[in-house]
């Protein structure tokens, strides 16, 4: 797989798709708070113009207390002015508040106290509805929900990303606990939450949960990428999938047996896991070797020459040096050629670029098929190659020299020998000495090179002890 432009362009694009699909969750985050908002008025309007109906939707059943509501509009507000430089005070200030009412409440649950009576609006309105029977008061379930989403509003405004957005996972437990409980008919599941506040609170604490979607648990898992894949498909069918099969086992619990109901139950969760699993490792998987595809890519082009396909300079040093040492341990001669085309300028001049590109790789070709397969074989760069020879006297040395140049000679390239001639390449030849680096003896080789271009071209030169 080549790593092209276009995949940067892939890239860049799926950046700017990320960037902008978290802008719009904030904006549905927004939206969702103006709903609350609207809707808890309304609500509100009820006790107002004494229309129950508007906060108590179930006649008989709970209903929305105006602390509720007013709760409901402060954290409302709240999300909805987040990210607005000019309410820096006002924000935080409307989440106290909110926080400290579900405080009131709480403490008024847990101790007896009657501190929220006194600033509860439209309380003799409650106290009617309550004396005849009626639900309608803030429920510790409620309250707890309230001061999760204000103080989860609190530590995002304090730039506690992740922790509020903790917080605000754990509010939301709360109405979906209630949804549940309305759903499988568990009246302990919602208490005194009503029907709307579970609705107000899914909203509410969806928007609170969502209104940093640009850093945090949210960001990650609304990534393009592999991670935010897999999250969006656990949290997706790790949701509905458990309250589908808790559905079916409350549906049976009348007629099979508690234990054999259990045992069924962690049977089907467990296989429900495995299966999970075993779709995120598929998704992984696919992911994973489209990285490693482009791992690979990045490899070759750092280590072979792009246009011949042999190997670049650099991995020639490398393979050359690790060649040299393996020689010096066994006490082996070993050569190395540094191989120069003829007027290689001309070949460009006279047949253009791309036929001046073919003509290098058929000679790339031709060079790798006249050596063995041990030996290593490179493009040092533009119209220049190299061989080491490991293992290998110097009269093969100079017999292989040979038939590489030979075989250059004879080698037919389409569009250039038959309208120009022959290709031919000059070869300088060095022996590696011992202890010697690569450097030094491909500097002798170049300097046999210059000799075997000095006497004619087409030409195989030696570098002898008199040359040093
Ligand atoms: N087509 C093509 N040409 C290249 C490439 N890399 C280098 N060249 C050309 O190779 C030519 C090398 O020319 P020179 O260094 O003058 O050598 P020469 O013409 O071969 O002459 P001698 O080596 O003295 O025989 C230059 O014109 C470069 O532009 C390549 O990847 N493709």
């Amino acid at each position: 797989m080549a790593f092209s432009s276009l995949d940067l362009l892939e890239n860049e694009k799926q950046n700017i798709a990320y960037e902008n699909r978290t802008r719009y969750v904030e904006i549905i985050a927004k939206a969702l708070a103006l709903g609350c908002i609207l809707l808890s008025v309304l609500s509100l309007s009820g006790y107002v113009f004494s229309a129950p109906q508007l906060y108590r939707p179930i006649a008989g059943g709970s209903a929305t207390h105006p602390l509720t509501a007013i709760t409901i509009i402060l954290i409302g507000f709240s999300v909805f002015l987040e990210h607005k430089k000019h309410f820096t005070i006002l924000n935080p200030l409307l989440a106290i508040t909110a926080l400290l009412i579900s405080l009131t409440v709480m403490s008024d649950i847990l101790l007896s106290s009657k501190l929220a009576v006194h600033f509860t609006p439209f309380i003799d309105t409650v106290n009617v509805e309550l004396q005849a029977g009626l639900s309608n008061s803030m429920g510790i379930n409620t309250a707890l929900m309230m001061a999760f989403l204000s103080s989860a509003l609190l530590l995002g405004q304090l730039g506690n990303v992740l922790t509020a957005q903790l917080f605000a996972f754990i509010g939301l437990a709360v109405p979906m606990l209630s949804i549940i409980g309305y759903a499988y008919g568990i009246t302990s599941f919602f208490g005194h939450m009503s029907i709307l506040t579970t609705m107000y609170g899914m909203f509410l604490g969806g928007s609170v949960l969502c209104i940093h979607a640009k850093h945090g648990a949210v960001h990650a898992l609304l990534s393009p990428h592999i991670g935010g894949r897999i999250a969006r498909f656990q949290v997706g069918i790790g949701c509905f999938v458990p309250i589908c099969i808790g559905y079916l086992f409350i549906q049976t619990l009348i007629s099979v047996k508690l234990e054999d109901l259990f045992g069924l139950y962690v049977v089907v969760i467990s296989w429900f896991i495995i299966v999970l699993i075993i779709f995120s490792a598929i998704i992984q998987e696919k992911i994973d070797e489209k990285r490693r595809d482009a791992e690979l890519a990045l490899i070759k082009a750092a280590t072979y020459d792009s246009l011949t396909g042999i190997a670049n300079r650099r991995h020639f040093m490398e393979l050359a040096k690790s060649t040299l040492e393996q020689s010096a341990l066994v006490a082996s001669e070993t050569y190395i050629l540094m191989l120069d085309v003829d007027h290689f300028k001309s070949v460009n001049d006279r047949a253009g670029h791309a036929i001046g590109d073919k003509v290098l790789i058929a000679i790339a070709s031709t060079l790798t098929n006249s050596v063995r397969k041990t030996d290593s074989v490179c493009r040092l760069g533009g119209e220049e190659f190299a061989t080491i020879l490991p293992k290998t006297s110097e009269r093969d040395a100079l017999l292989v020299a040979e038939k590489i140049r030979t075989a250059v000679e004879q080698t037919d390239i389409p569009g250039y020998t038959d309208i120009y001639g022959q290709v031919t390449i000059s070869i300088g030849l060095a022996k590696a000495e011992d202890q010697q680096t690569i450097d030094a003896v491909l500097s002798h080789a170049d300097n046999a090179l210059y000799q075997a271009k000095e006497s004619g071209r087409n030409k195989v030169a030696k570098f002898t002890d008199e040359d040093k």
